[in-house]
């Protein structure tokens, strides 16, 4: 069980989501979960699960042991100086906020207090995210802690504070590059004679299934390929008609675009 009580600052997407996996996970009382937003009707799923809502987030903070930042990057610094004077050096901040780096919030939140960034994804919602954790905190039970946190809502892993970038690129917006490829296998799919629900659930279904594979068994994904690309077959035609236009190339320089943006900010 987890019985820190935590607040979760900005009820948004990513706020919103970590909310709802941690209730699902029922390691954590939803009472013992806290919610801030500006628009509190937004929250009001939320609440009707028991969590609470305000829209102070100097209050929804005082009391808690861990704060988790999800507002908007812009935002985060002006939102640690609104909390800054009612935050203790027992209580742990964790920032989701893509491209603000440990060394800034620390200078704006002072050292004594125990800060991490954690990258998740949506898949949150459902316990399945892949969440990347940086830190320069050294105690092993408050790692070992937020790690506990975050395990409830899918896989988790302690990287490097140069690699979250990175992380942030493959893990968080990876997501989204994920289900774009699903929506145009989707709309081939059409194309080729399914109706759009159909055409959903056998991407979802074959997506998955790719997944569990690859998970499974930790071959690289070509060999599973080499195992669906009969000589002088179908699959082999398809993919080779997808490479000459650009597939893998345009999904790197994707990853890379996304990786620079957040390098310039
Ligand atoms: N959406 C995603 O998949 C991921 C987002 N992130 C990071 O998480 C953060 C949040 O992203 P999203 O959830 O997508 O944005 P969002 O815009 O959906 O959520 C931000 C929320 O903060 C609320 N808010 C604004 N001002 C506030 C204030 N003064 N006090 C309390 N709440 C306030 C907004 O009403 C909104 O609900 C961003 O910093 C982003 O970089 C990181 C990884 C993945
Ligand atoms: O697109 C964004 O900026 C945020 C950070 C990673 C995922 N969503």
């Amino acid at each position: 069980m987890i019985d820190q009580k935590i607040t979760i600052i900005g009820g948004g997407n990513l706020g919103g989501a970590i909310a709802f996996g941690l209730i699902k996970s029922k390691q954590i009382q939803p009472s013992a979960i806290t919610v801030t937003r500006r628009r509190l009707n937004l929250l009001e799923k939320l609440q009707e699960q028991g969590v609470k809502i305000t829209n102070d987030n100097v209050e929804a903070s005082k009391n808690a042991d861990i704060i988790i930042l999800a507002i908007k990057p812009y935002q985060v610094l002006e939102i640690i100086q609104e909390i800054k004077p009612v935050l203790n050096s027992n209580q742990i901040l964790i920032s989701l906020v893509a491209g603000v780096g440990l060394q800034k919030l620390e200078e704006v939140a002072g050292s004594d207090v125990q800060i991490f960034r954690a990258m998740p994804n949506t898949a949150i919602a459902i316990q399945e995210s892949m969440t990347l954790i940086s830190t320069n905190v050294k105690s092993e039970e408050l790692r070992n802690l937020v790690l506990h946190i975050f395990n409830q809502l899918g896989q988790t892993t302690i990287i490097t504070e140069d690699l979250m970038a990175a992380a942030t690129v493959l893990a968080s917006c990876g997501i989204a590059f994920a289900l774009r490829y699903m929506r145009a296998a989707m709309q081939g799919g059409i194309e080729i004679g399914f109706g759009a629900e159909m055409a959903q659930f056998i991407t979802a279904q074959t997506v998955k299934g790719a997944t569990g594979l690859i998970l499974d068994s930790g071959r690289h994904p070509e060999q599973e390929i080499d195992k669906v690309t009969t000589p002088r077959g179908i699959t082999i035609t398809g993919l080779n008609e997808m490479e000459h236009k650009g597939f893998s190339s345009s999904l790197i320089q994707g990853l890379i675009a996304s990786f620079n943006k957040i390098e310039k900010g």
